[in-house]
C-alpha cells in the first residue's frame, strides 16, 4: 500500500494554490474561483462514471485521481478542510462516539 494520502494531496494543493506559479494548474483554478473549479469537478465525475460503465479499469483509476484532486480543490476554495469530511464519515460509522469517549477516559 502506498504511503501517499489525501491529506498529503490537500497539503500540496494548499501550498500550490497561492504559489503564484503560472504553470500551476492549482493556482489557475484558485484564481478562476469556485464556479470553474466546481465545473471541472463535475466533468471529472462524469468521466469517472463513463470509465466505470465502460469497464475501463485503467480509465477508472486515472479519472478517479482527477476527481479526487478536483474535489480537494473545490473543498479548499470553499474553506472546508478534508478533516471535516472525514469526521462526518466517521460519525456515520457510529465510531466517533467511541473515539470521543476513549479520549475522555484518557485512552484516546
Ligand atoms: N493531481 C493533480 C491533478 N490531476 C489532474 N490535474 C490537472 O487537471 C487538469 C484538467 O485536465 P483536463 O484534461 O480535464 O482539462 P483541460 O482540458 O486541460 O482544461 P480545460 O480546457 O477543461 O480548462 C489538467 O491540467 C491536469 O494536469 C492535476 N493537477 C495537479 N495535481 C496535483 O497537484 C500538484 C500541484 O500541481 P500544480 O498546481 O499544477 O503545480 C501536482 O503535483 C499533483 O500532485
Amino acid at each position: 500500500m502506498t504511503g501517499f494520502s489525501l491529506s498529503d494531496l490537500e497539503a500540496t494543493i494548499r501550498e500550490r494554490a497561492h504559489s503564484g506559479d503560472p504553470e500551476s494548474w492549482t493556482a489557475k483554478l484558485y484564481a478562476r474561483g469556485i464556479d470553474k473549479a466546481a465545473q471541472k469537478l463535475g466533468e471529472e465525475a462524469v468521466e469517472t462514471v463513463i470509465a466505470a460503465v465502460k469497464g475501463d479499469r485503467q480509465g477508472l483509476v486515472s479519472e478517479s485521481a482527477d476527481l479526487l484532486y478536483h474535489w480537494l480543490v473545490v473543498l479548499g476554495i470553499a474553506g472546508v478542510p478534508l478533516d471535516e469530511i472525514l469526521a462526518e464519515l466517521e460519525r456515520r460509522t457510529g465510531r466517533s462516539g467511541i473515539a470521543e469517549k476513549a479520549s475522555r477516559d484518557g485512552r484516546g
